[in-house]
């Protein structure tokens, strides 16, 4: 249904052009103060534009400042300075409920003692939409998210995966312009965790709606973003599609942070790379092979460092090695795919050459 098309007295959304940003921070900043901490600088001239439509993810550790962002882009926060604009206006100064913006979190928040079908209706009943309408809109959400069967349920009943389905049937009931997910998935276990990513991405998909999700799973970031932005400590340090990111990271903390890596720096990076400076090498772009074996001769653009094993871990598809490089440096990780045997010398303690091309390792900035 369009929004010019509903007949439940609802403003309609601002029908913007779809070349207007769903979302556009300028210089963003949030300070708390508290007496025991003083001031926190939580968010630090964040500068973000999301297009409508996208799958946008905020990635960052813990403290980094990702639910401050959400929370401010919700209204649930007022910035310290800098400006929010949600589909080209300005809502800096609005309250949560003139912003066309949904909140999905982590624990559902669900009320326990309605249905699973009037819980879903919710955000309908407030706006005084005819019963039948509601129901109807209720059900068809609820077909959504494939819980189609429960909708007389109360959440109680329900498992930790179909709560999460009802918030988010719950928050796509009106189609909001921006559905806002903070850590939705962290409770469930981790079988759990990726049925629910595919149906984020499938209902994104299917409602076109512009999908803000704040996690600190790499893995989870990496496969359901159209997009990523990396935050540390309050400043957004990159943004770009995951492979962007992952192939070329602008800072260790990238680096390090979106997927495994190993950093090479001081001496051991004269050693390696025969130049001074910090680089990246993705476990995946080393490998490893016996000495004096024909895999031991470099092949053009190869560098290559004899080292040790100090640990084998076998984890199905792959073997995960560590390797200590001569006469002595950071361990190096190399993930070797077990589609191809592994050497026979490789076992704790013997003598490998390590190889990787030129090309595969990437300079950072100091
Ligand atoms: N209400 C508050 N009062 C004071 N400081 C706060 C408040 N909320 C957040 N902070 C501080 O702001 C910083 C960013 O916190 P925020 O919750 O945004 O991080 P986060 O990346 O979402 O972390 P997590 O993944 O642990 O939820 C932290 O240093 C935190 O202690």
């Amino acid at each position: 249904m369009t929004e010019a098309a509903r007949t439940d007295g609802h403003p309609a959304h601002s029908e913007a052009a779809p070349d207007t940003p769903a979302v556009r921070l300028t210089a963003l900043t949030k300070d708390y103060t508290t007496r025991t901490t003083g001031t926190v600088r939580a968010l630090d001239a964040a500068e973000l534009t999301i297009q409508q439509g996208e799958f946008f993810t905020l990635l960052g550790p813990s403290g980094s400042g990702k639910t401050t962002l959400l929370r401010l882009i919700a209204g649930f926060e007022r910035p310290t300075a800098g400006r929010i604009d949600l589909a080209g206006r300005d809502v800096t100064a609005l309250p949560p409920s003139r912003r066309d913006v949904h909140t999905v979190f982590q624990d559902y928040a669900l009320f326990p003692h309605m249905t699973v079908e009037q819980n879903v209706a919710y955000a309908l009943t407030v706006r005084g939409v005819r019963k039948a309408e509601r129901l109807a809109r209720a059900r068809e959400a609820l077909h959504t998210v494939q819980l189609d069967d429960h909708a007389r349920h109360r959440p109680a009943q329900l498992s930790g995966g179909q709560r999460q389905r009802v918030a988010l049937a719950r928050a796509l009931i009106d189609r909001p312009a921006l559905l806002l997910l903070d850590e939705p998935l962290a409770a469930l276990d981790r079988r759990l965790r990726h049925e629910l990513q595919r149906e984020l991405a499938r209902l994104q998909r299917a409602t076109g709606v512009t999908f803000l999700l704040v996690t600190h799973d790499q893995e989870e970031a990496l496969t359901l973003s159209d997009r990523l932005a990396v935050l540390d400590h309050g400043r957004l340090v990159q943004t770009g599609p995951p492979r962007d990111l992952y192939d070329r990271p602008a800072t260790a903390f990238v680096a390090a942070f979106v997927g495994t890596t190993n950093l090479v720096r001081d001496a051991t990076a004269v050693r390696l790379m025969g130049a001074p400076g910090t680089y990246s090498i993705r476990p995946e772009h080393l490998r490893i092979a016996a000495p004096g074996t024909p895999d031991a001769t470099p092949r053009p653009g190869e560098r290559t460092t004899h080292g040790r094993i100090t640990g084998i871990a076998h984890a199905g598809a792959h073997t995960r090695l560590t390797v200590r490089p001569d006469p002595d440096g950071d361990e190096l990780t190399v993930l070797h795919l077990n589609t191809s045997a592994l050497p026979d010398a490789a076992r704790p303690g013997a003598s490998v050459l390590v190889l990787w091309r030129t090309d595969d390792a990437r300079r950072l900035p100091e």
